[in-house]
């Protein structure tokens, strides 16, 4: 049995469709502390469980039966920033009481990490697995803080974590939830609505990104990864690297009139130039075999397809 936490966020409802094929839907239980869409909460089991009550989680762990934890509770960049001792609680905390269940009831543990776990000092172009990480963000702070406890634990006691740093994800399905990286997914919608997106970061702002279908399947292959084949416990995935230019003049491509103004916003653009424009990601194609199925291109063409037929379905005009 699997527990999915925080799985209403923008990654999570696609990673658990995807567990569930593989492994039955009854298997894979979804959680959070909102109350989900009614298609959500159709499609398999949906508890409420908070990550900073540990009784709580404790109830869950042990009245399933649970073996594996998929840890996705978090407060983003931007939204960090503007929360400190909210992300610092969530993020943190969170993090402890899910380690400490995960050690008391020898479950298996996946963690993300992120490009915002490397700072201004860190290699940018591009970043390797191991470096210098001296991120500027309490977001970043916090994932660097979950990479050295998770690995120090495994070390330590043997505990299976397993960690990835994800790129932005980019993705049809779900809104964005206060990141750095959510123009990415906002200048689709914009293109297909109003035909003007103003971004917030400057045109030039290169970071890696990834459909969210490589994300999660990465997360999977990683997941059921041999440990023998594991020489790290926390590895970069990449996919490709663009700026807001270079993905609007591929929506270009099909949609031509798409205009894009800019007006950078301090705190987001701070935290972007901090961050990696590239993540070197041999390590994790080397080990377990990691490899993207999407380009920018296939990136482009499925997010105006899936948005197109989502607004087809809910009677929204098109542009
Ligand atoms: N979306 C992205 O581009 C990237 C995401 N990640 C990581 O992936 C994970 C998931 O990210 P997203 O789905 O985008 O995040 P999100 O911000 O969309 O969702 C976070 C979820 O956490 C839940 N939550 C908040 N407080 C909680 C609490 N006390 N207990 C339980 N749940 C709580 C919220 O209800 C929400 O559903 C995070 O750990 C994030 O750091 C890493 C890199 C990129
Ligand atoms: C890259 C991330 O971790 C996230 N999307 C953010 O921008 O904060």
């Amino acid at each position: 049995m699997l527990v999915q936490q925080s799985g209403l966020g923008q990654l999570g409802v696609g990673l658990a469709q995807m567990l569930r094929k593989q492994y039955g839907k009854e298997n894979i239980i979804l959680s959070d502390i909102r109350r989900p869409p009614t298609e959500v909460y159709n499609m398999g089991p949906f508890v409420y469980a908070d990550v900073l009550d540990y009784k709580n989680l404790r109830e869950l762990v042990v009245n399933n039966r649970i073996t594996w934890l998929v840890h996705y509770s978090a407060l983003l960049s931007a939204i960090g920033e503007a929360n400190v001792a909210l992300a610092r609680t969530i993020n943190i905390t969170g993090l402890h009481n899910v380690l400490d269940l995960a050690l008391e009831n020898c479950l298996r543990l996946f963690v993300p990490s992120t490009i915002g776990a490397f700072g201004p000092s860190s290699p940018r172009d591009p970043a390797p697995d191991l470096c210098i990480q001296r991120p500027r963000t309490i977001y970043g702070v916090s994932k660097v803080h979950a990479e050295l406890m998770g690995e120090y634990l495994h070390h330590k006691y043997g505990l299976d974590f397993r960690c990835l740093r994800y790129p932005g994800v980019v993705s049809a399905h779900s809104k964005p939830g206060g990141g750095t990286t959510d123009y990415a997914v906002q200048i689709f919608h914009d293109a297909l609505s109003s035909g003007h997106h103003e971004c917030y970061l400057r045109s030039n702002t290169r970071l890696p990104m990834m459909h969210i279908s490589d994300c999660h399947r990465a997360t999977i292959e990683f997941m059921q990864a041999p440990e023998s084949q594991l020489s790290l416990r926390t590895y970069n995935i990449a996919a490709m690297s663009f700026t807001p230019e270079e993905v609007a003049e591929e929506i270009r491509k099909h949609l031509p009139n798409l205009r894009v103004t800019y007006n950078p916003d301090t705190i987001r653009q701070t935290i972007a130039d901090s961050w990696p424009v590239r993540f070197d990601d041999s390590n994790a194609r080397q080990d377990w075999g990691w490899k993207p199925a999407y380009g920018l291109s296939e990136l482009v063409t499925d997010m105006l397809a899936s948005i197109r037929e989502k607004k087809n379905n809910a009677g929204l005009p098109v542009s």
